[in-house]
């Protein structure tokens, strides 16, 4: 069994009438991140939270902050999302035209850098910036919603991405991030993930902390 798996809780699957309950159980658990959705209506077709959300969550959460930007033109708020205590900031691929400037502006601002991949976008699209990446996080499912199937193909890309990690002689870490339970985690740890994003089969259980227990050792 592996021993370095990590566990991130995706904070969209969440209670919102009574978060802070919900981040007690997230602080008291094994979870290593928390993973937080930030999405803008237009790069996706959903509207989650926002800065005030954020930096309330920011100021409770006692695990670092794992930031997804569903968003378009992320490099605008590269300091806003730092101030939060932000540890890794995650841009979409195809949300930015000028990818080699955001890593770098990520980076300079004190903060890990992660790539992810829409489903549908190869791995190969990343060839020539994965040496300059902490993770590429590579969506499972098609992002803007929580509670969906797993994509099975994301497990052939895993492979792959390792291959290029391997390649390049990167170190990025692979996060995988939807449709993540108890009987996907297994095949995807297999497969090589390095962090899985779970919404639903955490924040919909009813014991967070055991599920999380049992996805840790997946
Ligand atoms: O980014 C997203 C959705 O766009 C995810 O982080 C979801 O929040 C995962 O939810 P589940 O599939 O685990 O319910």
């Amino acid at each position: 069994m592996r021993n370095d798996l990590k566990i991130a809780p995706s904070l969209l699957s969440a209670n919102f009438a009574n978060l802070e309950k919900d981040l007690d159980q997230i602080n008291r658990s094994e979870a290593d991140w928390l993973h937080l959705d930030v999405m803008d209506g237009v790069f996706v077709p959903n509207i989650s939270f926002g800065f005030p959300v954020l930096k309330a969550v920011a100021a409770i959460s006692k695990k670092p902050l794992d930031m997804h930007l569903m968003i378009v033109n992320p490099d605008k708020f590269i300091s806003q999302i730092r101030d939060l205590g932000t540890m890794m900031m995650n841009v979409h691929y195809e949300a930015c035209p000028h990818l080699h400037r955001v890593i770098q502006q990520i980076k300079e601002a004190g903060m890990k850098a992660a790539v992810t991949l829409n489903p549908a976008t190869p791995v190969a699209m990343l060839s020539d910036i994965i040496q300059d990446l902490d993770m590429v996080l590579l969506m499972s499912v098609n992002p803007g919603f929580g509670g969906q199937e797993f994509i099975p193909h994301t497990l052939n890309k895993i492979r792959e991405l390792r291959e290029l990690r391997a390649r390049s002689g990167s170190n990025a870490l692979i996060e995988i991030d939807g449709g993540v339970n108890l009987q996907t985690a297994p095949l995807l740890s297999e497969a090589g993930a390095d962090v899985l994003v779970a919404g639903s089969a955490v924040f919909k259980a009813p014991d967070m902390i055991e599920v999380i227990h049992q996805l840790k050792n997946a």
